[in-house]
């Protein structure tokens, strides 16, 4: 069996080894390297797996490591990892949001094979979106040990040009959170217009989550959904009416677009900080 480490054990990482674990991976073949020794209890005590303090003790005999550290991180964390990479060569596959396939290969050596992915919360539930995205070094059966481990998560995209990356983070890497601010916004309208908050958020979260099994379970286009609630001359069609009046897909195309701007912005600052 494949033995993986994770280098930092924060959010996404205990999302990545909750729905890993639960795909029948054994407790035994995982690591994480975490600095807090509150969180080294919990994932060890969650999931049964060795957790260490130091990035080196984790990777030492993994064959596959997963950096899951803030990008901030990454110039901190490459000076430890570099000989123990150098040596076992290992599958090196990222998950900061903005961090290019050529700053890792600059960071931890040139030669290792590196897939750059993009996943979100949802993978906590099994229900994540990722991208990957690999340098040349990958193989093929590296790409599908890559796939088998974010497909335990949810759905997995092969995205061939890098460029792209950053668009993934900005739809379905940061994503979750534009949906939670749509139910926040709606409840706060509802309880302005009297519904108590509890009913209010049970029905918007409950409306979130119609909308998207209807999207995904039934395949179909959402403009074809959306227009079939939309009777004539009825309550959806002024609500819409509201939605177009105030731009709605232009505020989303400018928030979508920052997003996007911040991932190469988060990729410049670390050029100037390594
Ligand atoms: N959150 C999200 O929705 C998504 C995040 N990402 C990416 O995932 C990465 C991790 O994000 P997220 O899980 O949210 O962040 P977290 O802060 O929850 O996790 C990062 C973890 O790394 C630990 N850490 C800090 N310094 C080191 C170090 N030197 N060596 C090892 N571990 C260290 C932190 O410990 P401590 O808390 O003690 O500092 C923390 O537990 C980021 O690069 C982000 O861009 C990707 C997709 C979605
Ligand atoms: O906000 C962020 O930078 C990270 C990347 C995608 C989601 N969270």
């Amino acid at each position: 069996m494949t033995r993986l480490a994770f280098i930092g054990g924060g959010n996404m990482a205990r999302s990545l080894i909750g729905g890993l674990l639960k795909t029948g991976v054994a407790p035994a073949t995982v690591s994480v390297a975490e600095p807090l020794a509150e969180a080294r209890q919990t994932l060890g005590r969650e999931f049964g797996i060795a957790c260490y303090a130091e990035n080196r003790l984790a990777a030492a005999e993994a064959e596959v490591i997963v950096l899951a550290v803030k990008p901030q991180i990454m110039p901190a964390i490459h000076a430890e990892l570099r000989d123990t990479l150098q040596r076992n060569r290992p599958l090196l596959i990222s998950i900061a949001a903005g961090v290019r396939l050529d700053q890792l290969e600059r960071w931890f050596g040139s030669g290792l094979p590196i897939v750059r992915c993009m996943p979100n919360t949802p993978a906590l539930i099994g229900a994540g979106a990722t991208g990957l995205c690999a340098n040349s070094r990958v193989s093929p059966a590296q790409k599908a040990q890559a796939q088998h481990i974010l497909d335990a998560a949810g759905i997995t995209r092969w995205i061939d040009d890098e460029a792209l990356m950053d668009t993934v983070t900005a739809l379905s890497g940061s994503g979750p959170a534009y949906f939670f601010a749509l139910v926040e916004a709606l409840e706060a309208a509802a309880v302005a217009q009297g519904l108590p908050r509890d009913t209010a958020r049970a029905l918007a979260a409950q409306t979130c989550l119609g909308a998207g099994r209807m999207l995904v379970e039934g395949g179909e286009d959402p403009a074809l959904l959306r227009q079939r609630v939309t009777s004539p001359n009825g309550t959806t069609q002024a609500a819409l009416e509201s939605f177009a009046a105030d731009g709605l897909p232009h505020i989303v195309a400018r928030a979508v677009h920052a997003a996007t701007r911040r991932g190469a912005e988060l990729a410049n600052e670390l050029d100037k900080l390594s």
